[in-house]
C-alpha cells in the first residue's frame, strides 16, 4: 500500500486556462494516508472524477504532482501505477467463469496456483457468490457482474491503492448496505489505501475514514464523519452534509454576542469574523420555546421520518429545520428558537471562523 502526495495539483481541461474558474480541479496539496479509506464526495460536476484519474493515470494534470510513497507517477500510465479500479458498470469476461473473473488478475500476475484458491474463495464469500463460482459469467444480472467486478478488484493484496468511482450505482439497495459492510471489513483487514468516489453521503459516511469534501472543483474539508458533522468547515459541508443540512442565519458578530434580526445571542467563546458572517447550525442543535429569550420563529409543519421529527419553522421568513425526540411535545404556541451553545459554528464568507481559544489551541 502506498501514501498518496497530492503536490500542488489542479487540472483544467481549457488549453490556455485563464481565471481559477477556468479550472475544473482547483490547486490541492494533500497527503492521503497509506492504508486509509477516503470517500470522494461532492455533487454532480465537481471534479470528483478529474481527481480520481489523476490518481489512476487517466489523465495528466495541467499542473502539479501525484506521487506514490514519494515516487512521481504524474506521468506513468495506469498499467505502471499498481492499482486496482472498479467502475460505475461492470467489467468482466463474459467467457469466463465467476472463479475465472476472480482469479484473473492473480493469475495475470503469475501467482501460483495454490495462493489463488484461497484468495479466490475469501473474495467470493465476501460478495456472496461461493456458490456461482463455476457459472459463466454471461447471463449474469447486471447487480451479480458488478459483484464480480468488485471482487475482481479486491482479490490482490499487493496493490498501491484501491480506486472505486461509484462502484455500488447498479447494486440492489439492499445488496448496497451489505457489499458496503464488507468492503469496510476488508479494509479493516488487509490495511489498503482506498478511495471511493460517491455523491451519496450515507456511503461516504458509513465506508470512510476520512471524507474529502469537494465544491466547484475545491476540496473543502477532509475529515472523519464527526469533524464533517460537528465543525463543518465551509457552508457547503454544513449544507450537503446531514439530512436536513445546517441551518444557517445571517449575523453581525461583536466579541462573544450575536445579533440575529432583533434578537441577540450569546456565542459561548469569542469570534472575530469580517465579510459576509453567518451563524451555522444543525438540526440536531436547535430548541424550541414559548415567550422568553430567543429567536422569534413559528412552527410550520412538522414531519414524522421514523426516530425522530423534523419540524419546520418560519424565522422572519427564513425556513428553520430542526430535529426533534419521537416522543418529544411540539406546543402550538412555540414562538422562540435557541441554539444548543456546542452545535454553533461561525462562517464568514463561507469559511468557517475558528473561536478565538481554539484559534490559538
Ligand atoms: N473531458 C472533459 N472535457 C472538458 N470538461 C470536462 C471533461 N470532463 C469533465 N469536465 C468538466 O469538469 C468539471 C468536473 O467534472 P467531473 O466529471 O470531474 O465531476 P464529478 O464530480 O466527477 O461529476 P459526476 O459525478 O457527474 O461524474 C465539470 O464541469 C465537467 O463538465
Amino acid at each position: 500500500m502506498a501514501k498518496i502526495t497530492l503536490d500542488n495539483l489542479a487540472h483544467s481541461y481549457l488549453p490556455k486556462p485563464e481565471s481559477e474558474d477556468d479550472f475544473a480541479l482547483k490547486e490541492l496539496n494533500h497527503d492521503w494516508a497509506d492504508g486509509e479509506a477516503y470517500a470522494l464526495l461532492g455533487a454532480s460536476g465537481c471534479g470528483k472524477s478529474t481527481l480520481l484519474n489523476i490518481i489512476s493515470g487517466l489523465l495528466i494534470p495541467s499542473q502539479g504532482r501525484v506521487l506514490f510513497d514519494g515516487r512521481d507517477v504524474t506521468m506513468a500510465p495506469t498499467a505502471e501505477r499498481n492499482i486496482a479500479q472498479v467502475f460505475q458498470f461492470p467489467v468482466v469476461y463474459d467467457t469466463m467463469t465467476v472463479e475465472g473473473n476472480l482469479a484473473f488478475p492473480l493469475k495475470n500476475r503469475g501467482i501460483a496456483p495454490a495462493e489463488i484458491a484461497p484468495r479466490v474463495q475469501k473474495v467470493a464469500a465476501m460478495i456472496g457468490m461461493e456458490d456461482q463460482l463455476s457459472r459463466k459469467a454471461r447471463g449474469l444480472t447486471a447487480d451479480a457482474k458488478q459483484k464480480i467486478s468488485l471482487g475482481r478488484g479486491m482479490v490482490r493484496e499487493d496493490v498501491n491503492a484501491l480506486l472505486f468511482d461509484e462502484p455500488l450505482t447498479v447494486i440492489d439497495p439492499h445488496m448496497k448496505w451489505e457489499l458496503r459492510t464488507q468492503l469496510k471489513k476488508l479494509h479493516r483487514d488487509f490495511g489498503h489505501t482506498m478511495i471511493y468516489v460517491t455523491h451519496d453521503q450515507t456511503e461516504a459516511l458509513t465506508f470512510a475514514d476520512k471524507v474529502v469534501v469537494m465544491h466547484d472543483g475545491r476540496v473543502v474539508q477532509i475529515g472523519t464523519p464527526q469533524e464533517l458533522f460537528e465543525r463543518p468547515a465551509h457552508t457547503f459541508v454544513g449544507y450537503f452534509i446531514g439530512s436536513p443540512g445546517m441551518n444557517l442565519f445571517d449575523a453581525q458578530i461583536e466579541g462573544n454576542r450575536a445579533r440575529i434580526g432583533e434578537a441577540t445571542i450569546d456565542l459561548g467563546a469569542r469570534y472575530a469574523a469580517t465579510g459576509r458572517v453567518q451563524i451555522g447550525v444543525r438540526p440536531e442543535f436547535i430548541t424550541l420555546s414559548t415567550g422568553g429569550a430567543g429567536i422569534p420563529a413559528r412552527v410550520s409543519r412538522i414531519e414524522d421520518v421514523g426516530r425522530h421529527k423534523i419540524v419546520r419553522l418560519d424565522a422572519g421568513g427564513s425556513e428553520v429545520s430542526m430535529i426533534a425526540a419521537e416522543g418529544e411535545p411540539i406546543p402550538a404556541d412555540a414562538d422562540r428558537i435557541s441554539f444548543a451553545p456546542e452545535g454553533i459554528n461561525i462562517y464568514a464568507d463561507d469559511w468557517r471562523v475558528a473561536p478565538q481559544g481554539e484559534e490559538a489551541a
